[in-house]
């Protein structure tokens, strides 16, 4: 038995710290959720409410996003990967406090204990208005912070992004459904969303799973994240029973994982299942996740569909970007204390 203690202040026990893969995560099939028919897309949001329930991951396929923006995007991240250090270092995640933007560096920040720290660096970038084709605010002044002589790096991944976005805004509607409320319940929230993405890049590790992690056990802080990854493997999820699973690469398919917020709002009804990546491929790795979330200014409480005499509300109610601060600032300082 492994004690974890994770970001959100959660404390885990796990069976073992080795890999099972005879067990496998939901596929669900979401064409239907473009379908003009309602009851089309109802079923596919029955689909995602077992899944999100149960498993709190599944893989998505058919999801109608072209591949071309994903490749675009790995081959972004390979130049900008390449880069000497202190080129990467120029945007490095510190240098904006409260958020989780820019460079973030290789062994740099640890999710759990482990003799050494993470083997992964990433890029992240957050929601920039201007590439929002429905932005709210079209003038709101970006975040963002971006490596120079990089020609196409910045437009290249916002292509991916606001595909995205677009995708994350009608999963959100098929999540109201799932969860037996309005289809447009949501949609004040994500007028202006919460809209992170990151590139990652994970070398191949060496060191036992007990003295490191690519990317240590932990959970995601919005509603929900979408991740594609490269064909190696490596990401592996935490079952019920305390078993890490591993989320096998299906060409083509996104991994959706449902994340804290989502679990605060529907009162724990969605689980925020816990996840971590150990690349044992023999390769590099990339992945590339966006992380969709509500609305900064709005409201994190549960929905009424989750909420009754029997079964009241869990958690406190917080403003969304309070939660997002304390969680980013948590996280760059290092995980786990
Ligand atoms: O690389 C992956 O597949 C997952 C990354 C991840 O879990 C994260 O960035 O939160
Ligand atoms: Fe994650």
């Amino acid at each position: 038995m492994t004690t974890i203690t994770m970001q959100n202040g959660t404390i885990l026990q796990v069976k073992s710290n080795t890999t099972k893969s005879a067990e496998s995560l939901p596929v669900v099939d979401v064409s239907g959720m473009y379908s003009e028919d309602l009851e089309v897309r109802r079923k596919v949001a029955e689909e995602i409410r077992k899944a999100a329930h149960e498993v709190g991951f599944f893989y998505a396929i058919n999801h109608g996003v072209d591949p071309k923006y994903v490749a675009n995007s790995f081959e972004s991240a390979r130049s900008f990967f390449k880069l000497p250090i202190e080129k990467k270092m120029e945007v490095f995640t510190d240098l904006v406090p409260n958020e989780f933007v820019g460079y973030h560096p290789m062994e740099h920040y640890a999710r759990n204990k482990r003799a050494k720290k993470d083997l992964c660096e990433a890029f992240n970038w957050a929601y920039d208005a201007k590439y929002d084709p429905h932005a709210v605010n079209p003038d709101e002044p970006s975040i963002n912070i971006w490596p120079s002589d990089l020609p196409g790096f910045k437009d290249t991944l916002f292509e991916y992004h606001t595909e995205m976005l677009s995708f994350c805004r009608r999963m959100t509607r098929t999540f109201a459904l799932a969860l037996h409320l309005p289809e447009e319940y949501f949609d004040d929230f994500i007028k202006r969303p919460e809209a992170g993405m990151r590139v990652l890049h994970y070398p191949h590790q060496e060191a036992s799973d007990d003295d490191q992690d690519g990317i240590g056990a932990h959970t995601d802080f919005e509603c929900f994240t979408v991740v594609t990854q490269d064909m190696s493997g490596g990401l592996e999820v935490l079952s019920k029973a305390g078993e890490w699973i591993q989320a096998k690469p299906i060409e083509g398919a996104f991994v959706i994982n449902i994340a804290d917020c989502f679990m605060r709002q529907t009162n724990d009804y969605f689980v925020s299942t816990v996840h971590r990546v150990h690349n044992k491929s023999g390769s590099e790795r990339y992945s590339c996740p966006f992380f969709f979330g509500f609305d900064r200014k709005s409201i994190i409480e549960a929905v009424p569909t989750c909420v009754s005499a029997e079964n009241p509300m869990k958690y406190p109610v917080m403003k969304a970007g309070e939660y997002y601060a304390w969680r980013a600032n948590r996280a760059k300082a290092g995980g786990y204390n």
